[in-house]
């Protein structure tokens, strides 16, 4: 058995760094005690609280957001958190060499329902800003809450899939993901089809007439809501996931974060030799100018992303 701790001390990563990654394990571990528990304790339900995009916060939001912190200001080596639920980047008075961006608990919409939800985490170098492109992460991951409690890290060559025991140890139980390269099930929130462009009305208009139009196989549609467990989904058996550009998010730039979203989603996809883009660009290589911006996100097998790259690429 490997455990966080034996799986980090044989990474060829600094000590500090694979704190940060145990910090989050931690925080994650305590996440998934509280939301298990929600229904009983009566934290369900939404706060009366919005955050700074304007949208409802629920108690486990907070909850989320506050463990996090909690865990971040016991290690010396974190000085700057950026938070979906924080309005402002918390500084912590340290000589600490990383920041840490967090969704502290990601699709708590599917809370009510008992769908997986997640913590997804990027890690930077603090002394380069809060405003960094993903390609300059020094590490990412996420915690998914489902039937199993499962942390999946990278530091940049290799994800990696552990499974929380009944001990509150993370265990590894896959040493490296892959994506395959080729896939036919996509996810889009296709309620939305009305305010599409027109690169994504035709990758999907493609992957829907299957083996009778250009793709030429078959697709299946797969559609959590929950970004963590579509992605999570992706990572493990391929597949893309889209939340594009549309004429109803495109003055906010989108709808998914940059910093706390599709960054280390994106470097977690790369890690499992998959790909991430804007539809014009990598999303690691978009530099932000907010810490709450938003981006389009279009990641997953290397071979459906090119499809809509291609796309794009026709105007
Ligand atoms: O239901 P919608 O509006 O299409 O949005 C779904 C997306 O919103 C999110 O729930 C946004 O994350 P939060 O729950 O952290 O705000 C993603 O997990 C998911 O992919
Ligand atoms: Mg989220
Ligand atoms: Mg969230």
């Amino acid at each position: 058995m490997t455990t966080l701790p034996d799986w980090l001390a044989a990474q060829s990563v600094d000590a500090k760094l694979a704190s940060v990654m145990t910090t989050m394990a931690a925080a994650s571990i305590e996440i998934a005690a509280v939301l298990r528990l929600a229904a009983i304790t009566g934290q369900t339900g939404l706060a009366g609280h919005t955050n700074v995009q304007g949208e409802d916060q629920k108690p486990l939001d907070i909850i989320s957001n506050d463990i996090v912190l909690q865990h971040i200001r016991q290690n010396p080596a974190i000085s700057v958190l950026v938070s979906e639920e924080l309005d402002e980047p918390v500084h912590i008075e340290n000589q600490g060499a990383y920041l840490v961006a967090t969704d502290p608990l990601d699709g708590s919409s599917n809370l009510d329902v008992n769908v997986t939800v997640g913590t997804i985490f990027s890690i930077l170098d603090a002394r380069k800003g809060l405003l960094q492109p993903g390609s300059a992460q020094l590490g990412a991951g996420y915690a998914a809450y489902g039937p199993a409690t499962s942390l999946v890290i990278t530091f940049g060559p290799v994800a990696a899939v552990f499974t929380l025991n009944d001990d509150g140890e993370f265990v590894l139980t896959t040493e490296q993901l892959s994506v395959p390269q080729a896939s036919a099930e996509y996810a889009i929130n296709t309620a939305r089809e009305r305010f599409w462009d027109a690169a994504t009305k035709g990758y999907v208009a493609e992957s829907v007439a299957g083996e009778t139009g250009p793709a030429g196989k078959r697709h299946n549609m797969r559609w959590i809501g929950s970004m963590v467990a579509d992605v999570h989904r992706i990572l493990v058996r391929g597949g893309i996931f889209l939340y594009p550009l549309d004429s109803e998010t495109i003055s906010k730039g989108g709808r998914l974060r940059l910093l706390y979203e599709a960054n280390p989603m994106a470097l977690l996809v790369a890690a499992a030799g998959g790909r991430s883009t804007t539809g014009r660009q990598s999303v690691l290589d978009v530099v932000p100018t907010d810490i709450h911006q938003r981006v389009p996100v279009v990641l997953g097998s290397a071979e459906e992303v090119a499809r809509v790259e291609a796309w794009y690429a026709k105007g």
